[in-house]
């Protein structure tokens, strides 16, 4: 049994995490880190661990923390942990950041696309970006894991095979996703009121948004090459939910012909088919959000429009869960030799 502390247990994802942890065999909450609510039961801010959790909520320290437990989460916005972590601090616990502070290797994009300056970039190289089923080799002897955001999970996972086995340019990949609104955490925002949410869906971030670096250095990596692409986020009302939708221009056979669907689901089932956690859909059968709700799970397919020569890759799952707390578990476990799936063979919730 190791122990484990949150920092950010009050968020969106840390409460998803509190939740998985919960029904890990291996692991013990002894720290809900907080900033707002230190001292406050923790039941009382997520009613749902009611007569489940009894502890409060402690503050976000560290330095006291990596004393007292085997893993730290760090659930907490960008920048947070990259203003206070250290080699000490390293030296005695291991950490797994959900923000992006570790995400990007090159410091000057970080800093250009997050308009925040970095730091702690002595760590940037050591740190694993913990996209398990890339990454997996690599994680398992990180000390510090960079945990892939919901958007990028979802974008990467879903082109990788294509990219990776070069049938398709990957300079005209286009992404087109949508979010469900916890994406966007729990504090208070206008633009995510029940009002301006409900019934409505908006693209934002457009050209801007700081996936699109770390898309395009991901996936840069399986190309061989430095790619450009085009991502584009949309909020839509649902709670949860990832539907990554993508375009590329297929690479001609030499003889002139498209690869054939056959071809393309062998790229694809090369890479998946042993993997648990993402499922290439059968033939003609389009990925939906409620088919991965509360798992782990992403589903992805693909549809090749023979008429203009592009490929449509689909991908969707969970924001909260594979896009977030269940990546970062499933990066806990290959980091401390555990059952990749230990705590996370929850089945998708339908309706
Ligand atoms: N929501 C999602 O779907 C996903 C989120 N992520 C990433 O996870 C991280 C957390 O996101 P999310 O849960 O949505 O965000 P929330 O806004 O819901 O939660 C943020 C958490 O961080 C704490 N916090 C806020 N500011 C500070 C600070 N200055 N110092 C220490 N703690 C602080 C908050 O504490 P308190 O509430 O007590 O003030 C809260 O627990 C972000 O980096 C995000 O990018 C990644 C993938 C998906
Ligand atoms: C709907 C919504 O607002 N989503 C967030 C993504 C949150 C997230 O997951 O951020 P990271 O992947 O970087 O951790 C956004 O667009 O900024």
């Amino acid at each position: 049994m190791i122990k484990a502390g949150v920092i950010g247990a009050t968020g969106y994802a840390g409460a998803e995490l509190v939740r998985i942890l919960m029904n890990h065999k291996e692991v013990e909450i002894k720290w809900y880190g907080s900033r707002s609510y230190v001292e406050q039961p923790y039941a009382d801010i997520y009613r749902n661990m009611f007569e489940i959790v009894d502890a409060k909520c402690m503050d976000d320290n560290m330095e006291e923390l990596a004393e007292q437990v085997d893993v730290i989460f760090t659930a907490t916005p960008q920048g947070f942990l990259a203003g206070v972590l250290n080699e000490s601090i390293l030296s005695k616990t291991k950490i797994v950041d959900l923000s992006a502070d570790f995400r990007i290797k090159d410091v000057a994009t970080y800093e250009k696309w997050y308009k925040i300056e970095h730091k702690s970039p002595q760590f940037i190289e050591e740190a694993v970006y913990g996209l398990c089923e890339v990454n997996r080799d690599l994680v398992k002897k990180a000390r510090l894991v960079a945990n892939p955001g919901c958007y990028t999970t979802c974008s990467i996972l879903t082109a990788y095979p294509l990219v990776k086995e070069g049938l398709i340019d990957a300079d005209t990949l286009i992404i087109d996703a949508k979010s469900g609104t916890s994406g966007a955490g729990r504090g208070a925002k206008t633009q995510n009121l029940f009002c301006e949410v409900n019934e409505n869906m908006k693209a934002y971030g457009v050209a801007t948004h700081r996936h699109t670096p770390e898309i395009e250095e991901q996936l840069g990596y399986a190309a061989g090459k430095q790619i450009l692409i085009n991502f584009t986020p949309h909020l839509v009302p649902m709670n949860r939910g990832i539907l990554a939708t993508e375009y590329a221009t297929l690479k001609k056979k030499a003889d002139g012909s498209l690869p054939t669907y056959d071809e393309v689901k062998a790229a694809y089932d090369k890479y998946y088919a042993k993997e648990k956690f993402v499922r290439v859909l059968p033939k003609g059968v389009c990925p939906e959000t409620k088919w991965v709700e509360g798992s782990n799970y992403v589903d992805v397919n693909f549809v090749i429009d023979e008429r203009t020569g592009r490929i449509v890759m689909m991908g969707a799952l969970d924001n909260l869960v594979k896009g977030a707390a269940g990546q970062a578990v499933q990066n806990m476990n290959l980091m401390f030799g555990f059952k990749e799936t230990e705590g996370l063979e929850m089945v998708p919730m339908f309706p």
